[in-house]
C-alpha cells in the first residue's frame, strides 16, 4: 500500500474584489502506508480544502502532495487514483447502485465488462450492497447511500482514500453500526486514509492518529489518548472532549498551585513561576465528589443520566461554573453543599496569554 505525505501544504483563496482567504497554511503530515488519520476541526478552518487538493479538485497554493513517494499535485484529478467519499454522496440519480459503482471503472479505463462486474461484486459484498444493487440513489436510506459513495471510492483500489464527514447524515443507531464497519472495511482493505470530521466521538474511535485543525494550521497531531490526555493548548482541550473540559483562570502561587478566587486554590501538575497568569484545565470525568475534604462548592444543577450525571458547581469566587461528571446513583440538589478534589497528575495548566500547555 502507499503512504501520503503533505508538505507545507498552503491555499489562498482570492477572488476580485474580496479579501484573500488563507484557508489552510502550511500543513505538513506523513501518513504511513494504511493508516488511518482523522483530521478534526470546526467549520472553516480548512479541512475539505486541505482533502480537495489531495483529491486533485482544488488547485494548490503552495507546498506539495506525495503518494508513495511521488509528488501529484501536477496530475489532474483522475489521475490521482484517489478514492474520495463525500459527505452528500455525490451519486448519479438516474444509474442504479450498481451502475453507479461501475461508473468511475468504466470512464477511467476501457474495463473489460466482466472485469467491472466482478469488482462490483466483490465491493458490493464487502460493503452489504448486495441487495440493493439494482436500486436507484432516491429509494435509499442514508445509510445506504452513505455506504454506496464508500463503496464506488473503494471499487476503483485507490492508493489513497479520502472520507468527507462520511457519516454526519446519520442517526445514532446507524452511526454506530456504519462507523464499525468502516473501521472493519479500511483494516481488511488497508487503505491510507483520512477522515475528515467535526465530530470528535467519529475522530478518537476510529482514527489511529488525529491532527487537530484550527485557522488552516494542525495545532497538534498525536494518537487519540496523547490528544486527550495531553493537550497541546486550550483548543485542543476544548474542542476534544465531551462535557468539555472545564477552563478557569487563576495566577501561579509560589507552593505549586494556582488561585482561581481568594478562597480558591488547586495544585498543579508541574512547577510555573510565581504569578504567571494561567488556565487551569480540569476534565469533568477527572474530578471527585468527596465526604468532607477537598473544595467546597454549592450545587447548582444536577443532570442524573444514566451512565452516568452531570453536576454543575459553583465555587467560592469563582466566576465560571464547575462541571464534574457524578457516579449514576448521585442524586444532588439545587444548592446542596458539597466537596470536590482534582486529582493534580490529571490537571492541565495552560499559559493564559499563548494557551500553551506547561506541561
Ligand atoms: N471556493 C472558496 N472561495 C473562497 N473561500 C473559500 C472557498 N472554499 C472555502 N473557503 C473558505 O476557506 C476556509 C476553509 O474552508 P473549508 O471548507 O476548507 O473548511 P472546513 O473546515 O472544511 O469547514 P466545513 O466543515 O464547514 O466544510 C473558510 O474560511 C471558507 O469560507
Amino acid at each position: 500500500m502507499t503512504e501520503l505525505e503533505l508538505r507545507d501544504l498552503r491555499k489562498t483563496y482570492r477572488a476580485r474584489g474580496r479579501p484573500a482567504v488563507d484557508a489552510v497554511r502550511g500543513i505538513d503530515l506523513a501518513l504511513r502506508s494504511g493508516e488511518l488519520l482523522g483530521l478534526l476541526g470546526p467549520s472553516g478552518c480548512g479541512k475539505s480544502t486541505t482533502l480537495r487538493m489531495i483529491a486533485g479538485l482544488e488547485t494548490v497554493t503552495g507546498g506539495d502532495i506525495l503518494v508513495g513517494g511521488a509528488s501529484v499535485i501536477e496530475r489532474p484529478a483522475q489521475q490521482r487514483n484517489i478514492g474520495v467519499a463525500f459527505e452528500n454522496y455525490a451519486l448519479y440519480p438516474p444509474l442504479t447502485v450498481a451502475e453507479n459503482l461501475a461508473f468511475g471503472l468504466r470512464a477511467r479505463k476501457r474495463a473489460h465488462r466482466g472485469d467491472v462486474d466482478r469488482k462490483v461484486k466483490e465491493i458490493a459484498e464487502r460493503v452489504d450492497l448486495t441487495g440493493i444493487l439494482d436500486a436507484r440513489p432516491a429509494g435509499l436510506s442514508s445509510g445506504q447511500k452513505q455506504r454506496v459513495s464508500l463503496a464506488r471510492a473503494l471499487v476503483r483500489e485507490p492508493d489513497v482514500l479520502l472520507l468527507d464527514e462520511p457519516l454526519s447524515h446519520l442517526d445514532a443507531a446507524q452511526r454506530d453500526t456504519t462507523r464499525r464497519e468502516l473501521k472493519r472495511i479500511q483494516r481488511d482493505l488497508g487503505h491510507t486514509t483520512i477522515l475528515v470530521t467535526h465530530d470528535q466521538e467519529e475522530a478518537l474511535s476510529l482514527a489511529d492518529r488525529i491532527a487537530v485543525m484550527k485557522d488552516g494550521v494542525i495545532q497538534q497531531l498525536g494518537t487519540p489518548y496523547e490528544i486527550y490526555d495531553s493537550p497541546a493548548n486550550v483548543f485542543v482541550a476544548d474542542f476534544v472532549g465531551e462535557p468539555a473540559i472545564n477552563l478557569l483562570p487563576g495566577a501561579a502561587t509560589d507552593d505549586g498551585h494556582a488561585r482561581l478566587s481568594a478562597s480558591v486554590r488547586i495544585a498543579l501538575p508541574v512547577p510555573v513561576a510565581a504569578g504567571r497568569q494561567v488556565v487551569v484545565g480540569i476534565r469533568p470525568e477527572d474530578l471527585s465528589l468527596t465526604g468532607e475534604d477537598g473544595l467546597p462548592a454549592r450545587v447548582v444543577a444536577h443532570e442524573p443520566l444514566l451512565e452516568s450525571g452531570i453536576a454543575t458547581l459553583a465555587l467560592d469566587g469563582v466566576e465560571r461554573p464547575l462541571v464534574v461528571l457524578t457516579d449514576p446513583e448521585v442524586r444532588l440538589a439545587h444548592d446542596d453543599r458539597v466537596h470536590i478534589t482534582a486529582d493534580p497528575h490529571l490537571t492541565h495548566v495552560f499559559d493564559a496569554e499563548t494557551g500553551d500547555s506547561l506541561r
